[in-house]
């Protein structure tokens, strides 16, 4: 932007010059422009980390004691080949040889960005209380996810929200009591793939799995109880699918903002044909809700609702936080209970010792498995961290952070404005933090009898494996998430044996990244009852 302001003064101050009342002096004017634009962008580039870091070190005419390693990427745009497609894998494929591994400098445009793969630099990070904010993200804005919690900036809007959805939707009580809502939902999934008889040999897990996760917290926000077997929540997955997308992909003008006028990737367009839909069924829910004002409040609309004057949220900023949730909430459980399914299809080894210990705890009777059985587990707590381990649904954390202040990581100074990005991805599978790292192996979270769980939280304490972020932004829904995650694998995993779709055929475990890490091609499995009828 400073640069477009820039030359635009130049050309301003320039028009009227008489100098430039000839064709032939205005154009060798620009050119002149365009050539001194060129070997300024051809400087730029040449510092390590690329366009953006050679620019601020310009700009400031700042002598840096030692620039970050990294690659330069192409003149003008950087590295913004880095972040298409699988960006975790790019990143530390290039952090390895650019031996960068501990802080690596690169440039997405004119942003400049950091990413570590070591678990140390990412505490400091991630626990720092400079890298505390969100970077620009076009699409957050206008889908408005800037007025909630994911992309609110640091301070007391932000704060207030977290509050307020930490005591009324993620307390410990109130994940209690959302146990039936769980327990009714995983019957309905178990009813839905029974419903094709006693062998199924060829199911598509994942659309049963968003849907059960988008009716959980629709159940959770707005109170509403859908059924998994009629269709009528189909207009609001269709909302989140393309919600979803919009802020899956790279958007050049985020990094290239003279890119916006021109909206090359039709991302301003779909978001505003987006916006007026979410509202409109949003707003609708509230609408109904202030109509019955309720005397127990019954789900988060009635907390919205019934706010002090203090902390009470405009109409459209509690359509962005409630938006949110139902957003954030739905994608990352379905995403990481198919992973596990694919695990389990995998090693058939470990999903009989899962059975088994269900089978211990429950009996193998037709009562239902309820979340105090879980609970009493071990087994199945360190097959859900493995595959958190190695599959992490946010394999760079999801959400970048910001710098709100220059701050020294890992001895280099790195400037305000500076994104930062964790590959956790990088660091779960590292051969220096994990034995025998790309290895399934979910006895390593077990001490030797196999009897219990060793003491390794992966709610952000630890960095070897923090799959919900740390620090002051970590994830708020991060016990829900995992609570919901658990029981239902327990309840599948009670209810049916699962196996490869044709005995020579394994899984595949390629990876995409959209806003969560999935699996390129959607798991088809076998499906055996196991009880009785
Ligand atoms: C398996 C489940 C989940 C995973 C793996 C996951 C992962 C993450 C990660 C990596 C972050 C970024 C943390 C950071 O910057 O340090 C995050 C943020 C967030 N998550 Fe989750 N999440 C899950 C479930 C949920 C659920 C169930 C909800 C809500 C219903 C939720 C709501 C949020 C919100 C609102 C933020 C933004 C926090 C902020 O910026 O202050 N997440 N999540």
């Amino acid at each position: 932007m400073t640069t477009d302001r820039e030359s635009l003064w130049v050309f301003a101050l320039a028009s009227n010059c008489k100098y430039f009342t000839s064709p032939i002096n205005s154009i060798c004017f620009v050119l002149v422009f365009l050539l001194v634009w060129l070997v300024m962008n051809m400087i730029y580039w040449t510092h390590p980390g690329g366009p953006a870091w050679g620019k601020y070190k310009w700009r400031k005419y700042l002598v840096a004691p030692k620039p970050i390693p990294g690659p330069r990427g192409f003149p003008l745009i950087g590295s913004m080949n880095l972040m298409t497609g699988l960006a975790h894998q790019k990143i530390a494929a290039v952090a390895k040889s650019c031996q960068a591994k501990r802080l690596m400098s690169f440039s997405l445009g004119e942003t400049r960005v950091i990413v570590t793969c070591n678990p140390v630099v990412a505490k400091e990070i991630l626990n720092s209380s400079v890298f505390v904010d969100r970077p620009v993200n076009e699409s957050a804005y206008r889908l408005m996810f800037n007025r909630a919690i994911g992309f609110a900036s640091y301070g007391v809007y932000w704060r207030t929200l977290r509050k307020i959805a930490a005591m009324h939707l993620f307390c410990p009580k109130q994940i209690k009591a959302s146990e039936a809502q769980r327990c009714e939902i995983a019957k309905q999934v178990i009813e839905i793939f029974k419903a094709g008889g006693p062998i199924r040999d060829s199911i598509r897990v994942r659309d049963v799995l968003k849907k059960a996760s988008v009716n959980n917290m629709m159940c959770s926000v707005f109170g509403r109880n859908y059924s998994l077997l009629d269709d009528c929540n189909e207009e609001l997955s269709e909302l989140v699918d393309e919600g979803y997308e919009l802020l899956g992909m790279l958007n050049w003008s985020d990094h290239l903002p003279w890119l916006a006028e021109f909206d090359p990737q039709k991302i301003q367009v779909r978001c505003s044909r987006l916006m007026p839909k979410v509202n409109q069924f949003v707003g609708k829910i509230i609408d109904e809700h202030r109509a019955q004002p309720a005397i127990i409040h019954r789900d988060f609309v009635d907390v919205l609702l019934s706010l002090p004057d203090s902390e009470r949220l405009s109409d459209s900023d509690m359509i962005a936080v409630l938006w949110e949730m139902i957003f954030r909430g739905s994608d990352t459980v379905a995403v990481l209970i198919e992973w596990i399914l694919a695990r389990m299809v995998l090693h058939h080894d470990v999903q009989s010792k899962v059975q088994e210990e269900l089978d211990r705890i429950v009996g193998r009777s037709r009562r239902p498995i309820m979340e105090s059985d879980v609970m009493n587990m071990v087994y199945l707590p360190a097959v859900v961290k493995e595959v958190l381990r190695l599959h992490p649904p946010g394999p760079l954390l999801s959400w970048a952070r910001l710098a709100i202040k220059h701050v020294i990581v890992d001895g280099y100074h790195v400037p305000a404005g500076t994104t930062a990005m964790v590959n956790m991805w990088a660091i779960t599978r590292s051969a220096e933090v994990w034995t025998d790292s790309l290895e399934f192996k979910p006895e390593r979270f077990m001490n030797e009898a196999e009897s219990e769980l060793v003491d390794f939280s992966v709610l952000g304490s630890d960095l070897r494996l923090a799959p919900f972020g740390s620090g002051r932004r970590t994830c708020p829904g991060k016990t829900l998430g995992l609570t919901t995650v658990t029981f239902w694998v327990a309840s599948l995993l009670q209810e049916f044996q699962f196996g490869p779709t044709d005995e020579t055929k394994t899984v595949d475990l390629s990876e995409t990244l959209r806003l969560s890490c999935e699996m390129v091609n959607p798991l088809i499995v076998r499906m055996r009852p196991r009880r009785a009828p």
